[in-house]
């Protein structure tokens, strides 16, 4: 045992610490992550008791609404889509705290009532002045609704004798000028420390278990690097098309909506070093060099593939391709689908390809990340006998089936010595008891009682940007390929692969 440094380990975590009284403000409440997401996770906490007794929530939004529709829209949300019980006494307690102004972005007046409305429930003690800003709303409105916090005063922890956060959705920026301009307003309409760049793949328990697996445990680290590894491959599919929200992805693509943030996230925690502590700056400190050391392949024609869905077979019902979905423009050369080999250029991997893909409506739901390891140097086998053996494989299965499974050989049963791939699997499901929170639960607590670690920082953001911003150059006036829905993407993407003598794991 040595003496905790409060710098590299700033909390005990093995507490569930309460908020102080506060509120918590969502921008966007009619919205699609507002009623699918944030309503739910705010009432999974109040259920497990992680809320503080003096919390409003406050909704923001183009109705004509008073609290209690927006309570009853709230009510529906919890319902539908919170991960615990519902319990109707849980309800009630909340209930009484919502709160809802009406208006549009750019009306001035409701941002002074929104203003005035948290000064009144400082003044009557319910928040103490706290409040945490939540942008749950097009990207495109992130600076208007800045603007419109600076001009009131909301914003200034300073006047609110409470601290004043925000956390601002995904993607932060469309590029990297782009979130440069961000960063810079949303630093000076807030202080840096009280803004949160919220990416919620970092709140899966899955994610977070990267760094679980990689550093409490000593039978990993030794092969994990370019002595041992062959490849790694990073898979996000979705069974799902764009739903409603063709005017926010038509603008964005595949690669702006989750490769800059999810899979770049993805890929760091894969491959940083070990961080000196748990804290947000060690981890971020680990994160960035990673992001940093990432390049793309000089020979973009052959190592990027871009797709978009034509119409096809998704889980037996027939669906339609991108084009033929509500509200997109006839003839958008959007990607539903990228598939990139990128390099990471330091000691640990140099000459390892990290192969990175997501997509819209492939055949299921899955994200993954696989560990290819290289074959052993030497079997003392013959060779007829090692024929169906392929790589070890150790795969961090994200969800939705969550664990962790390791691909080795064994001798199959008799009496040869045929050699064969089987699976090691570990269930969360099996393992534990205890049942993972949704990734907006865990964050919305973190904001409130003001944690970081689970937040990128500007660095990162802006790093991963330069990751993208000459790959969308690249793509820029080509044409993606078609793919069918419910395919596995196109075929260019397979034949990335086995141009370098490689294939993808069947997710
Ligand atoms: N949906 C998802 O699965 C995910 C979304 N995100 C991010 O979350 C954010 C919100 O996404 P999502 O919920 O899908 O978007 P939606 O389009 O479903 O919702 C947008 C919300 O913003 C409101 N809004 C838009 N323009 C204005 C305006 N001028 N004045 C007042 N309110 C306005 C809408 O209100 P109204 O009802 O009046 O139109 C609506 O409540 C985005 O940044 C997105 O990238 C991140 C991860 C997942
Ligand atoms: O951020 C986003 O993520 C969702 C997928 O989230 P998941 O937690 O269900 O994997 C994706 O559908 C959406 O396009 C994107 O904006």
């Amino acid at each position: 045992m040595t003496v905790p440094n409060p710098l590299r380990d700033p909390q005990d975590r093995r507490l569930p610490r309460i908020p102080e009284p506060c509120a918590l403000v969502i921008f966007g409440v009619t919205g699609d992550l507002a009623r699918k997401k944030l309503i739910p996770a705010v009432y999974d906490l109040a259920n497990r008791g992680l809320l503080p007794a003096a919390f409003v929530i406050l909704g923001f939004a183009r109705r004509d609404w008073g609290d209690g529709d927006f309570e009853d829209l709230a009510r529906e949300a919890a319902k539908k889509h919170a991960r615990t019980p519902w319990r109707e006494e849980v309800w009630t307690r909340l209930a009484g705290n919502f709160k809802f102004v009406g208006g549009s972005f750019d009306d001035n007046d409701a941002f002074d009532t929104l203003t005035s409305t948290l000064d009144d429930l400082r003044a009557s003690h319910a928040i103490q002045g706290n409040a945490a800003f939540y942008f749950s709303i097009p990207p495109g409105a992130f600076p208007l609704v800045l603007k419109q916090l600076e001009r009131t005063g909301a914003a200034d922890n300073t006047v609110s004798g409470g601290w004043r956060r925000v956390v601002v959705e995904k993607p932060f920026g469309n590029d990297l000028d782009s979130a440069r301009e961000l960063d810079d307003l949303v630093d000076d309409v807030f202080t840096g420390e009280d803004v949160y760049r919220i990416d919620h793949y970092l709140g899966k328990e899955t994610v977070q278990n990267i760094l679980a697996l990689r550093f409490a445990n000593a039978m990993f680290e030794p092969v994990w690097n370019s002595n041992y590894v062959d490849s790694v491959q990073i898979t996000m599919a979705e069974d799902v098309g764009i739903g409603s929200r063709a005017g926010f992805y038509d603008t964005a693509g595949a690669a702006r909506d989750v490769l800059q943030n999810h899979l770049l996230q993805l890929l760091a925690l894969t491959a940083m070093e070990e961080p000196v502590g748990y804290s947000p700056d060690e981890i971020r400190t680990e994160k960035l060099k990673v992001l940093r050391a990432i390049t793309l392949p000089g020979d973009l024609e052959n190592n990027a593939v871009r797709g978009q869905y034509a119409e096809g077979w998704v889980a037996g019902e027939k669906v339609d391709g991108y084009l033929s979905e509500e509200n997109i423009p006839a003839g958008s050369t959007t990607e539903t689908y990228a598939a990139v080999k990128l390099g990471i250029q330091n000691r640990r991997w140099a000459g390892v390809p990290f192969y990175v893909r997501t997509g819209k409506r492939l055949p299921r739901r899955v994200t993954e990340i696989a560990v290819m390891f290289k074959k052993a140097p030497h079997l003392p086998f013959h060779a007829y006998d090692t024929e169906t053996l392929g790589h070890n494989q150790l795969v961090i299965r994200v969800q939705p089936d969550e664990g962790v499974t390791v691909k080795f050989g064994s001798k199959v049963p008799g009496t040869g010595m045929e050699l064969r791939d089987i699976s090691m699997d570990f269930l969360y499901g099996e393992a534990f008891t205890e049942s993972s929170p949704e990734a907006y639960e865990r964050l919305i607590r973190d904001v409130l009682i003001g944690d970081k670690t689970l937040f990128p920082d500007a660095a990162e953001v802006e790093a991963s940007w330069a990751v993208i911003d000459p790959l969308e150059a690249f793509w820029a006036g080509r044409k993606p390929h078609p793919y069918a829905a419910g395919s596995w993407g196109p075929a260019a993407a397979d034949e990335m692969l086995s141009r370098d003598g490689r294939t993808w794991r069947r997710a």
